[in-house]
This record gives structure tokens, C-alpha cells and sequence, in this order.
């Protein structure tokens, strides 16, 4: 099974596994009790109802509206993949919801139309009005959409805005003028070739005009060949920009000479001589999804004096419409815009313009392995994870909006406003991508003591395809190959080792392990047995610097994955009790939670230690730790072996480590509510913002507490992070998912690090 097809059946599993799709709606109220039933429904809505029927723009302060977009399709033009219909459009739909939802909060509910005429679809989508905040219309075929788009922007009282014409021009528009200064251009000279004369590429032909490229510099290809004025089927819009020149037909000969090809059409309609044919130092933005219409590699090097843009993430410089439809649709409902007018359009375009030329942040160099991202020939525009988007972005296009008179609601403290715009972002897995981040700067050599399972091989390959981590696999070699062929795992380049059959290694391994051992019992030729089993070969690989980190415990119970470790590698200097701890992914940010793992009931003095340690890790995660340890009971308001112990172990914590923020003993319910914290407890050093750590008194209620959250608050766990060996050693829980196996190697090349 060759590349593509594993990434085709990975994509189809990810929209087929557990519940179908991508989005789900969740409630935002309460609804555990009757009294809330009462309230979100009948009777007491009832009183929101009459309030908006007084008062209709109470929409806003009683419903959702104000931050809900449509996502329409009629699937007439999706992606580069044509009329594919509305049903197989859903997918795109449900895509373009989830990245509304994570780049800017924005709710979405897509709705694919069988509406197959100009007036259907208007009906449609006008009688829709009362519900959304916004339109964004999607993958509809030209030149329909521009009439669906022109009537429903006359037609409705809020911003419609079709993404494949504005948010394309907007995106492009930013980069060419970027492109256009790298390359000594001026845009009002520039040559410029479009192939594609539909909704995409009609409007950047528009927007670019505004910026100052000139009619007669252009030239543009439909399916039928060059858009020119002897052309008898061409409607008025595409007739504004048809040449007269009779000199060129086709594609080849236009492109001689010229400065910039913007290619909106299909895959693979540019050649290398094409590009080789252009002008000094073009600039080739080849945007058809999911192929370009010449692929990134044999356009980069077919000369060496080209800006290079594509719509694929897998490439430096990727424009696509992504960087721009949250932010506009954020800005527009901030201020509840009218429609999205130039105005606004502009002002996003010089925002993400002039954003390339700042400063990266690491975040975004981390994530894209790149060192040293700056304004230049491939890094035009910015990229898409980069977080400032949301907050220059949106604030330029609600700026836009107030100025021009569409805004109906006016911002005043724009300082707060961009306080707003961060907390949107959200906290819940923006850690795990951080951490996956900070992984790929240096991924490390993980061995797995487990590989002749299906999901630790298929974790090891999306370590490998991402780039966090070089897998090294253990077991027998005919048995893994054979599972990794029956489904489709492919790495290049891997190492295998059998240890069962003995390597040039394994002597000098089991002479270690003897040195550890021989006065616990073990002889020479049991240590040679020994470490025949994986988990002694993975462990000793590590401590003898043949791997960087080793991943076991799937297939096994906790403490016999964990023996081997102890025995080889042993615990850092100093440290008595090892320990485990969870992070888990809560939507107010990451919580931590220890120890969940290892001692059943340790002393206050156990609790000191292990907490230094737990302080320790989740430092070297990039956040500070503020420490609760938790009881029944809070600074003394009752006593007993528990509360006790926790108190006493607050008080070495804070005598031993001045400067760690922590506090004790109190209750979950105060550790997690700062306002209950402060107004109880004034005194707490825990001021103002809740505990991110939980430490607890033993390991039932530690082991209660991670799984109540995994199972009833849905919260997602990564760990148990091991602490306190002597090298990366991290051991699952049985039957882990491959998602979190991944989270687990992820921690142990950060771990390595
Ligand atoms: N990177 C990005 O952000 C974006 C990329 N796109 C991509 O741009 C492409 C077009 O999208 P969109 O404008 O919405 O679709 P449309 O269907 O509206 O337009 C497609 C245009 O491409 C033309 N075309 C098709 N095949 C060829 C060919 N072989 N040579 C020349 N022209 C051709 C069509 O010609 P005719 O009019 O004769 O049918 C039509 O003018 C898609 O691949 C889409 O994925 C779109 C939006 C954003
Ligand atoms: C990116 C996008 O909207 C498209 O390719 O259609
Ligand atoms: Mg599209």
C-alpha cells in the first residue's frame, strides 16, 4: 500500500471513527436539573421569546445568532473537485465549520442546498435570515454565485460574504503585494496570467484592480482558452476582463515574459517551460486544490529566482482563504456589521500583509520546524497556527466596519477587545500542540518494546510522518512487517530489532543489568535472559544512549512493564519514590493530577518530594504550576489522618520551596474557583487564579478523580507522564488509543529533549 493510499484510508478514518463527522452542537447552559429543563425551554423561554418579539435586536442578548455562521453549499464547485453535489460537499462544509470554531470561536451550522438555480438558492438562504449572524457561502460555480452572492447582500441585513471570491482575494491580494515587493515589482506594472475565470479568480482579478494592476496588463484562461473579446459565450463580468489582443491564444504563449501567474482553475495546467518562459524574479501562485496547477517542487526548481505559493499546507507559503474568513467573520460580528463591505475587505488585506513582516513568534517555528521564518521569499504571508491572526486580523476588519458606517455596534476599549479575542482561542488542547511543537524541534529516538501491536505501529508512524520522533521497534521481525502490511503502515527507513534472537548488544546489556543486580539475586545468566525480553532491551537501549526515550505498557500490566525500567535505569539521583501524573485537556486549560500512578498512600514527606517533582515537570512544559494539595477539608476545617497529612505536607512544601505557588490542604471545589477561594479564604497564596495541579492525598482518590473526569466530563488524558527515572521512560495504560499512545511519545520526546 503506497503513501497515498494510507493517507486516504487515515482520512477516511478520521471522518468515519466514533461519531460521523467533525462537529457536533453542545449546550452552553446548564440542563442537569428540572429547574434548568424549566428555564431552557418551556415555560421560562417563553420570556426571552417576548422580550425579541418587543424588541427584535434582543436576538443578539437572548440567542446564539450573534456569533452563529451559515456554511452554505449548493456543492456546484468544491474545492477543485467540481459539481460533486451538495451531499459530498458536506465534508468541506464540516471542515470549514471546525476552522471557524478553533481559529475564531465562531459556531457553525453547515447547510448543503439541492438548490440548483440562482432563485432556489436565494430563497433559501434569505428565509434563513432570522438565524445566523452571518453567511459564508461555499463552493458554488460561477457565475452563478455572483448573482446568489450580489442579490443576498442586497437582499439581507447581515454580512454574506462568499469566502471562495473574498476571502481567496483578500489572502492573495495580502500576498502578492508582499510577493511584489520581494521581487522589485510595481504592482501597476506587473504582467499578470490568471488561469480559472470562475468565483475564485473573477474576484482576485477585481481586488487586484483596486490595488493598482492594470486591465491591460492582464490575461486570463478559462477552460474554452483565452477570455478575449471575439469569445461569444462569456457573460458581462468575465467580458470586463477579456483582451483584445489577437496575438495570443493560449496559455504557453502568455505566459512569456510574464510577472505573475495566479492560477484558480485545475492541477497540472502549467509546465516547467511555462514558468521558465516568465519574466525575471516571478511570482507563481499556483492556489487549485488539492493539486496545483504546477506542483510546488518542479515549479522551485525550474529557476532559481521565483516566489512560490501553492494552497497546500504541506509547503512554505500557503495561501488559502484560512487566514482569512474567521478573522473577517470575527471582526464583522464583533461590531454586527451590516455586510463586509471593501472597506473591510482592504483593511484585512494590509493587516495580514504587514503581520508577515513582524517578528514569528517561536510557537509558529516550533510547529513548522522552521528556524528562522522572516518576511522573505518563503514566507510571504503568514502562516495559519500563528495566533495573532485572530487579534490584528479581526481587529482591522471591526475597525473597517465601524469607519464605514456598517457597524451596528461600536467597541470602545479595543484593549479589552483583544483580551476578548485571546481567551476565544481557547485553552483546552492548545498545550498538546505546543508540546508537539517544542517536539518537533528535536525529536529523539523512541524505542517500542511493543511493536508487533497495531496501534503502537501505527502511533510510531504518525511520530515518524509528522517529524516528532524516529521510531526504533522491537519484537519479531517477520511479525511486524506482516501486520504493518496487512494495514497499509509504512515507514522508509526503520530499524527492527529482535531481541529474543540476541544482538551485538545484548552482552553488554545483561552485564548491566548483572552490576545492578547480582546482589538482589540475580545471576549472569538470568540478567542474559533477561534481557532477551523487550522491556529490559528497550530499557537498557536508553541507558546506554541507543534510543532517547522507550514507550511501553499496552499489551502489559503497570508494574511488570515497569520492573525492567526500575532495574536497568534505576531513579534520578536523590530521588526516593517515583511517581506518575496526568494532564488532562480541560476547556479551562491543562490540569495536572498526581500522583494517579504509583504509591497507594505515601507520607507528607512522600507527598513533598513527589510534588517537587511534578512541580519540576510541568516547568518544563512552558507553565508555571499553582499547586493545590486536595482533602475533605480546607486549612483545618476538620481534622484527620487526611487533612492532616496534607497540611503538614503544605508546610515542608512551602518551608522547602519558597518560591513554588502552592497551598493546602482544601477542597477540589476551592482549588478550582478562585472567586470561592478568595472569599473564603482570603489568606490563600493561591490568589486570583485557580490551582492547574492537583496533588492528592493517595492513589485511590487520584485514580477516582482522572477517571471521573475521563468518562463523565469528557476531558481528555494525557499520561501518566512517569517522573522520576533516571531516563525517558514512559509506560501506557493498557489498551491506549493510537491518539493517546501519540500524546504519550510526544511527552517522551519532550521528555528527551
Ligand atoms: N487556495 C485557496 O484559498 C483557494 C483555492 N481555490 C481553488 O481554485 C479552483 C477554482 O475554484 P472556484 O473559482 O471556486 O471554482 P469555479 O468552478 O468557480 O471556477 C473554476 C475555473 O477554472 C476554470 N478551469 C477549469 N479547468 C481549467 C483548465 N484546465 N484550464 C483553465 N481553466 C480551467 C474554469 O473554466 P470554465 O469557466 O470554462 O469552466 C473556471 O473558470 C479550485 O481548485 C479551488 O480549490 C478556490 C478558492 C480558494
Ligand atoms: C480553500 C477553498 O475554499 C477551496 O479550495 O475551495
Ligand atoms: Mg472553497
Amino acid at each position: 500500500m503506497n503513501k497515498a493510499t494510507n493517507r486516504k484510508q487515515d482520512a477516511l478514518a478520521y471522518h468515519a471513527d466514533g461519531r460521523p463527522g467533525k462537529i457536533e452542537v453542545v449546550p452552553s447552559k446548564p440542563t442537569n436539573s428540572q429547574r434548568d429543563l424549566a428555564l431552557a425551554y418551556s415555560p421560562g423561554v417563553a420570556e426571552p421569546c417576548m422580550e425579541i418579539y418587543r424588541n427584535p435586536d434582543d436576538v443578539y442578548k437572548y440567542t446564539a445568532k450573534g456569533n452563529l455562521v451559515a456554511v452554505i453549499s449548493n456543492g456546484t464547485a468544491v474545492l477543485g473537485l467540481g459539481n460533486i453535489g451538495p451531499a459530498a460537499s458536506k465534508p468541506v462544509m464540516e471542515g470549514k465549520g471546525l476552522l471557524f470554531k478553533i481559529f475564531a470561536d465562531i459556531d457553525v451550522f453547515d447547510l448543503e442546498i439541492n438548490a440548483t438555480t440562482a432563485d432556489e438558492f436565494v430563497n433559501v438562504v434569505k428565509a434563513l435570515e432570522p438565524t445566523f449572524g452571518g453567511v459564508n457561502l461555499e463552493d458554488i460555480a460561477a457565475p452563478m454565485c455572483f448573482e446568489i452572492e450580489r442579490r443576498l447582500k442586497e437582499e439581507m441585513n447581515i454580512p454574506v460574504m462568499h469566502d471562495d471570491q473574498h476571502g481567496t482575494a483578500i489572502i492573495t491580494s495580502a500576498a502578492l503585494l508582499n510577493a511584489c515587493e520581494l521581487q522589485h515589482k510595481k504592482i501597476e506594472k506587473i504582467k499578470l496570467v490568471v488561469s480559472g475565470a470562475g468565483a475564485a479568480a473573477v474576484s482576485c482579478i477585481k481586488l487586484y484592480l483596486k490595488l493598482g494592476v492594470k486591465k491591460e496588463n492582464m490575461l486570463v484562461f478559462d477552460k474554452d482558452g483565452i477570455v478575449n473579446i471575439d469569445r461569444t459565450d462569456l457573460d458581462p463580468m468575465r467580458m470586463e476582463f477579456a483582451t483584445p489582443r489577437k496575438d495570443i491564444s493560449t496559455l504557453a504563449e502568455a505566459m512569456k515574459g510574464a510577472d505573475v501567474f495566479l492560477g484558480l482553475s485545475a492541477a497540472n495546467v502549467v509546465s516547467v517551460e511555462m514558468v521558465q518562459s516568465m519574466a525575471k524574479n516571478p511570482i507563481v501562485f499556483a492556489l487549485a486544490n488539492p493539486d496545483p496547477e504546477i506542483a510546488y517542487d518542479l515549479a522551485i526548481n525550474s529557476r532559481k529566482d521565483i516566489i512560490m505559493a501553492t494552497g497546500r499546507s504541506d509547503f512554505p507559503n500557503q495561501v488559502n482563504n484560512v487566514l482569512g474568513f474567521p478573522y473577517i467573520f470575527r471582526g464583522a460580528l464583533d461590531v454586527r456589521a451590516t455586510s463586509i463591505n471593501e472597506e473591510m475587505k482592504l483593511a484585512a488585506v494590509r493587516a495580514i500583509a504587514e503581520l508577515t513582516k513582524l517578528p514569528v513568534p517561536e510557537i509558529v517555528h516550533l510547529a513548522y520546524k522552521a528556524k528562522n521564518l522572516k518576511f522573505g521569499k518563503d514566507y510571504i504571508i503568514p502562516k495559519p497556527i500563528d495566533s495573532r491572526l485572530i487579534g490584528i486580523v479581526s481587529t482591522a476588519v471591526a475597525k473597517a466596519a465601524m469607519e464605514s458606517g456598517v457597524a451596528r455596534k461600536h467597541i470602545t476599549d479595543w484593549n479589552a477587545y483583544q483580551e476578548e479575542l485571546q481567551v476565544r482561542l481557547g485553552a483546552d488542547d492548545k498545550i498538546l500542540r505546543n508540546l508537539a511543537s517544542k517536539a518537533k524541534s528535536a525529536p529523539k529516538r523512541v524505542v517500542f518494546a511493543e511493536a508487533d501491536n497495531y496501534k503502537i505501529l501505527k502511533a510510531a508512524q504518525i511520530v515518524k510522518d509528522e517529524g516528532i520522533a524516529t521510531p526504533i521497534l522491537l519484537g519479531n521481525v517477520a511479525k511486524i512487517q506482516k501486520i504493518m502490511l496487512e494495514h497499509g503502515i509504512e515507514f522508509g527507513e526503520i530499524e527492527i530489532i529482535d531481541p529474543w534472537q540476541g544482538t551485538e548488544e545484548s552482552d553488554q546489556y545483561a552485564a548491566h543489568l548483572f552490576q545492578r543486580r547480582q546482589r538482589r539475586g540475580i545471576t549472569l545468566y538470568e540478567a542474559k535472559k533477561l534481557v532477551r525480553d523487550r522491556n529490559y532491551y528497550g530499557a537498557s537501549m536508553v541507558e546506554f544512549g541507543q534510543a532517547d526515550a522507550l514507550i511501553s505498557g499496552l499489551t502489559k500490566n503497570y508494574k511488570s512493564t515497569l520492573k525492567p525500567a526500575l532495574q536497568v535505569i534505576g531513579t534520578k539521583p536523590g530521588v526516593k519514590k517515583i511517581a506518575g501524573m496526568y494532564m488532562m485537556l480541560t476547556k479551562k486549560g491543562p490540569v495536572f493530577l498526581g500522583d494517579t500512578t504509583v504509591n497507594p498512600d505515601p507520607t507528607a514527606l512522600d507527598m513533598v518530594d513527589i510534588t517537587g517533582m511534578i512541580n519540576e515537570t510541568i516547568k518544563e512544559f512552558n507553565i508555571t504550576p499553582r499547586i493545590a494539595l486536595l482533602s475533605y477539608s480546607n486549612f483545618g476545617s476538620n481534622t484527620g489522618s487526611v487533612p492532616d497529612k496534607m497540611r503538614v505536607a503544605t508546610a515542608l512544601l512551602k518551608e522547602k520551596y519558597p518560591d513554588m505557588i502552592v497551598d493546602g490542604e482544601m477542597q477540589a471545589n476551592f482549588a478550582m474557583n478562585a472567586e470561592l477561594l478568595q472569599s473564603n479564604y482570603p489568606f490563600s497564596s493561591l490568589k486570583g487564579v485557580p490551582a492547574n495541579t492537583l496533588i492528592f492525598p493517595n492513589l485511590e482518590s487520584g485514580n477516582v478523580a482522572y477517571k471521573l473526569l475521563q468518562e463523565l466530563g469528557n476531558v481528555e488524558a494525557v499520561g501518566p507522564i512517569l517522573l522520576g527515572l533516571n531516563k525517558p521512560v514512559h509506560v501506557l495504560q493498557m489498551d491506549s488509543s493510537v491518539r493517546e499512545i501519540v500524546n504519550m511519545i510526544t511527552i517522551a520526546v519532550v521528555d528527551a529533549q
